[in-house]
């Protein structure tokens, strides 16, 4: 079974820092690169640091809001419209029923692409984004790995949807973040290796099976590493774990959601 390779070097410093921590740990030959999408919920402090790091940057409907209101706040030495300027996003998409007219007139007259999909009330705005970026004919674009900031706490329903995306598109490297932890689908079609950054991120870990139940799943590089061991809600799941080391990997016959911890500042 083919290996993923997983890390989180996004959050680090700068994209130079980033992509010669990737060249060096031999995850990609070439860095890898970045969607960013931004939903309706505060900004986390990351969120300037994940730009820099982007290719595209799409909002989620009310999530251009955000970027719009909270943007400014990060730099309150600037001119709130210059940096709303600057921090421009390619794409707004979903079904418009958050986002403001202001908000909308801001961007589209700086060359944003609006995309109302208002006749879709069956997927959420979320959805309709990773369906946006998907869909992109440059494959350059369609196969960005995609972080999604504003995607937990909150409400549940939404925390849920959100984590149905994951399951959706599986085969997509999907990141979703807040200012705590980031959470992704470990795809069970493969075995994965999780490069850990103890600078950036953990100990505090956890991983569980919100699909399919696992029959067997098998972890090394935890404190408490699984062997062979069934994992279900309503038994085993494993939370309040902690990567011992820079490397964790796991094998499972399903998909698992893998969490970790992402340290303060
Ligand atoms: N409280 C929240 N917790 C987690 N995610 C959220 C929350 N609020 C919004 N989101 C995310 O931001 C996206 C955009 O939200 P927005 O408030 O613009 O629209 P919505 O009408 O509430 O959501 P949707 O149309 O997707 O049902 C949602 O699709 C969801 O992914
Ligand atoms: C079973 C079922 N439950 C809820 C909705 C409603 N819904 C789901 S996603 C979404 C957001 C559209 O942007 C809305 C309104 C539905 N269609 N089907």
């Amino acid at each position: 079974m083919d290996v993923m390779i997983h890390s989180s070097n996004f959050l680090l410093p700068n994209p130079a820092a980033a992509a010669a921590a990737d060249n060096i740990n031999g995850l990609t030959s070439r860095p890898r690169k970045y969607a960013l999408i931004i939903l309706n919920q505060r900004l986390p402090r990351m969120t300037p640091l994940l730009w820099s790091h982007a290719q595209l940057r799409v909002c989620a409907d009310g999530g251009a809001n955000r970027l719009f209101d909270e943007l400014p706040k990060f730099f309150p030495q600037d001119d709130a419209v210059a940096v709303r300027k600057k921090y421009k996003p390619d794409v707004i998409k979903g079904d418009m029923d958050s986002v403001r007219t202001e908000v909308v007139d801001f961007y589209s007259n700086l060359g944003t692409a609006i995309i109302d999909a208002s006749y879709d009330q069956d997927t959420t705005d979320l959805h309709k984004c990773v369906i946006y970026i998907h869909g992109l004919s440059d494959p350059q674009k369609s196969n960005l790995c995609i972080l999604v900031v504003g995607a937990l706490g909150g409400r549940f329903d939404h925390e849920i949807g959100n984590i149905n995306v994951l399951y959706h598109f599986s085969s997509m490297r999907i990141i979703l973040l807040n200012d705590d932890c980031l959470i992704q689908l470990l795809p069970g079609t493969h075995h994965h290796e999780i490069h850990i950054n103890p600078s950036i991120e953990g100990p505090h870990c956890g991983l569980a099976p919100f699909g399919m139940p696992s029959q067997s799943t098998t972890t090394t590089g935890l404190q408490w590493d699984l062997r062979n061991t069934e994992m279900k809600f309503g038994g085993l799941i494993s939370t309040s774990n902690t990567a011992k080391g820079e490397i964790v990997t796991v094998c499972s016959d399903s998909d698992l959601i893998w969490t970790i911890s992402i340290k303060k500042a």
